[in-house]
């Protein structure tokens, strides 16, 4: 194994997400980060990304795991395109720009459809509350209010995943991708729920 390809493989345990089987969708409206998060998992550096035109283009495969953004709102093709994309998904990452308080509605609106969506039901769902490293952007709790999100999962990485949790698990965690803060964690909380 290379030493770029044996560091990259470092960079997924570290997140928890070396050796998963699993389907992991990057959702959120546009500008929220995605691209610049599915990036910086790959090359470890954050690339000021192009808006993405074609909202299916990003993806990144290692192994069984297969990582994939998509942009919600504004277009109803969206939903079409993830759910054309595949049947089974093993996990969320819904991304928010915690800046853009205007487009906190907008962001609530997609996350519901998404939350109350039959392809996810049982899904876990990690909410990243993105760019962190500006002074305006919101906290935990305003994010947690403004998403309808006080009653979350919990963070407690040695909680048991309880299977009968009728309910998905969903937890919010605030980062920065840019500046590498915060997604570690939350990495790792959703990676106790795939297999
Ligand atoms: N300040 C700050 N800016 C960020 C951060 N993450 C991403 N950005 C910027 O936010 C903008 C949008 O990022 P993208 O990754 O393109 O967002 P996206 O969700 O993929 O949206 P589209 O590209 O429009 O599909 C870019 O200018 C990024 O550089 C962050 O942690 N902090």
């Amino acid at each position: 194994m290379s030493i770029v390809w044996d560091w990259f493989y470092s960079i997924l345990a570290s997140l928890g997400l070396y050796h998963k089987n699993a389907k992991i969708l990057f959702l959120g409206l546009d500008n929220a980060g995605k691209t610049t998060l599915l990036r910086m998992l790959k090359d470890n550096r954050a690339v000021s990304a192009e808006p993405t035109i074609h909202p299916n283009n990003e993806e990144l495969i290692v192994g069984n795991l297969k990582l994939r953004a998509f942009d919600l709102g504004g277009h109803e093709t969206a939903r079409r395109l993830w759910q054309d994309y595949t049947t089974t998904v093993d996990g969320v990452v819904f991304v928010v720009d915690a800046i853009d308080r205007q487009r906190f509605p907008e962001a609530k609106r997609e996350l519901d459809n998404l939350l109350s969506s039959d392809e996810l039901r049982g899904v876990p769902f990690l909410v990243l509350g993105n760019k962190i490293d500006m002074p305006t952007a919101a906290s935990e709790d305003e994010l947690k209010y403004a998403l309808g999100l006080q009653d979350t999962y919990g963070k407690d990485v040695m909680e048991k995943y309880d299977e009968r949790c009728i309910a998905c698990p969903i937890e919010v965690f605030m980062c920065s991708v840019v500046r590498r803060m915060g997604y570690k964690d939350a990495f790792q909380w959703l990676s106790r729920f795939l297999t």
